[in-house]
């Protein structure tokens, strides 16, 4: 007799979209087991800065609803700090203008205004975000999904056949695993450096763009760390961090904060975002209905933004997956 599949769901991947989007779907009252090939800890999402804000992500439109969506839930969950690792910090967006912004942010971010000439030496926003401690809220997704009954599972997918054989729904979060997984060339690497220093006392976040040099720098304050950054290497793989390019990211964040020179190195950290010329945030046209009346959801590519656009998408997928 065949197996009966109806209520279950496979996720496969558990980075920030992975995760969030296999806890939303057990909490919607679904049997979910998730299937990774890293444990979340060593994903690109463990590296994030973390800040919400919708960088490097296509496309734009449908990226800014998807942030503001989680920013709704971000909100909520930075009433718990210590326990989530969300938490609502000030701080100046440099090189962003209020009119340019349009109406997406500045009728919902409170206390969104220009920056003064004393928070920053350029023209920036002065705004109020989530900043994301990535290790500690993917830890609580982690647990909040264990608590709603999903199961996570060690296993590297070679073929989403295998899981599709197990399950009526799956879900597709790779991130860039897409790319060998489905032979998707549209998702490609784009590397980050960061490094990690003792904090000298800065206590409000700073992003800042040269478009000349094509370097943007930030300094995110963390509990018990400041988090340096950054790169952007466009088809670069390595996630070993290069002395000389952290010097670089110390130096440049030292010209916008003198205090940082001299602090003490506790780390360095790299990852690979997993940028694409459009989220792919679909029901699969071949994969769905047909021969096994399974659905098959994808839900990767969102660049340097996935923490920003996480909860906001997988509630696209709560929708797409009856
Ligand atoms: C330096 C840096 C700074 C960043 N800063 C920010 C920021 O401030 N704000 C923000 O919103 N975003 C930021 N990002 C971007 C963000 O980290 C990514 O968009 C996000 O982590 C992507 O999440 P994901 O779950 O899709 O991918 P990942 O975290 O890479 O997770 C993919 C998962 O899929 C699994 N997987 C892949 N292939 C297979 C397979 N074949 N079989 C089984 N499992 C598989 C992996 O093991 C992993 O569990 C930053 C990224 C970097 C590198």
């Amino acid at each position: 007799m065949a197996e009966d599949r109806s209520g279950d769901v496979i996720v496969v991947g558990s980075g920030v979209i992975g995760l969030t989007t296999a806890l939303v779907l057990a909490e919607s009252g679904r049997r979910v087991r998730i299937w990774t090939r890293e444990p979340a800890e060593r994903t690109t999402s463990a590296v994030a800065g973390a800040l919400w804000w919708p960088y490097a992500i296509e496309p734009q439109d449908l990226a800014r609803t998807w942030a503001l969506r989680s920013l709704s839930v971000y909100e909520e969950l930075a009433a718990r700090p210590d326990e989530t690792g969300v938490r609502m910090v000030e701080g100046v967006m440099g090189e962003a203008r209020l009119d340019e912004q349009g109406p997406w942010a500045a009728a919902r971010l409170p206390g969104l205004r220009a920056s003064t000439a004393e928070e920053y030496a350029g023209s920036g926003l002065w705004a109020e975000l989530p900043l994301i401690d990535m290790p500690v809220h993917l830890a609580w997704l982690r647990a909040r999904f264990l608590r709603a009954g999903g199961v996570v599972e060690s296993r590297v997918v070679t073929d989403l056949a295998e899981a599709r054989a197990q399950a009526r729904v799956v879900v597709n979060c790779t991130g860039l695993g897409a790319r060998e997984l489905l032979g998707d060339t549209a998702v490609r690497p784009v590397r980050g450096q960061l490094v990690i220093v003792e904090n000298p006392g800065i206590r409000t976040w700073l992003v800042s763009t040269d478009a000349v040099a094509g370097t943007t720098t930030y300094l995110f304050p963390q509990p018990g760390r400041l988090v340096l950054g950054g790169t952007t290497d466009d088809g670069e793989w390595s996630l070993e961090p290069d002395p000389a390019v952290a010097a670089e990211i110390v130096a440049r964040c030292a010209v916008l904060r003198p205090e940082v020179a001299g602090a003490r190195v506790l780390g360095h950290r790299v990852g690979v975002r997993p940028v694409r010329s459009a989220v792919r945030l679909e029901r699969d046209a071949l994969g769905g209905g047909a021969a096994g009346g399974g659905v098959l959801v994808h839900n990767y590519g969102h660049g340097g933004a996935g923490v920003t656009v996480a909860w906001g998408c997988a509630e696209v997928v709560l929708g797409l997956v009856d």
